[in-house]
């Protein structure tokens, strides 16, 4: 089911979907992020959820709440994203906020998830580099767009041995069917037919699946909510 999305020039692995939740969805969802979890980075805001994770990458159990749950869950298992992780779903969601101008600085994602990233894209498209190295970042290995309600999947060693980051620009420029991996999956590619996109507030969520959950002391201790 995931084949047609395909980012076919890529490796490892990419899959783009255009228009994965609707219109109606992203609202709903934006409406439900809760304003008192937000932290605030330099140029940026995020909420993790359930909570953040320990020292040791260690995620303490505690089930997503149903507005991370409902409808981007059960539509990534529909395409079986998840299927062959540990947990056999995503147990844990980044929210990052990036407002027009604001980026983040390219970086690798490290050992605690499961080697599968699912990104909703919401409120504004944004467009991701991808770098093999630290010398070379202004010149991107690759890029992907990312429109607004798309779902971006990450399979394999991308994440964790690729540098990925997002610009800290205003407009993203030179958008064409060269520069852009996945154009041909877009799902309105005249939107960009002038090679550019202009910056909007954009909400990410990342879904991943961390690979040491704690049972013990969600319950004793109550700190399943942060
Ligand atoms: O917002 C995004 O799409 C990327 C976020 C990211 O790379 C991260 O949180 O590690
Ligand atoms: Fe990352």
């Amino acid at each position: 089911m995931l084949a047609p999305h395909r980012v076919a020039s890529l490796p490892p692995s990419f899959y783009y979907i255009p228009n994965f939740i609707t219109a109606e969805e992203e609202t709903a969802i934006l409406e439900k992020i809760p304003p008192s979890r937000w932290h605030t980075l330099h140029h940026r805001r995020l909420q993790a959820h359930p909570s953040t994770l320990s020292a040791t990458s260690t995620l303490l159990a505690a089930p997503l709440p149903p507005w991370l749950l409902n409808p981007v869950v059960k539509r990534l298992e529909e395409y079986g994203v998840f299927s062959e992780t540990p947990h056999q779903a995503p147990n844990h969601v980044l929210v990052n906020e990036y407002r027009a101008g604001e980026g983040i600085m390219p970086h690798e994602d490290g050992g605690a998830y499961a080697e599968v990233v699912a990104t909703v894209s919401l409120g504004a498209a944004t467009v991701l580099d991808f770098d093999q190295d630290r010398d070379n970042i202004s010149a991107p290995f690759s890029r992907i767009l990312q429109e607004p309600r798309s779902l971006l999947i990450t399979i394999g060693s991308a994440y964790t041995e690729l540098l990925h980051g997002i610009a800290s620009v205003e407009t993203d420029t030179d958008l064409n069917e060269e520069t852009v991996a996945n154009w041909t999956l877009l799902g309105e590619p005249d939107r960009f037919a002038d090679g550019k996109s202009e910056r909007e507030t954009r909400i990410s969520l990342t879904y991943r699946d961390v690979l040491k959950v704690s049972k013990v002391g969600t319950k004793l201790l109550g700190l399943g909510r942060r």
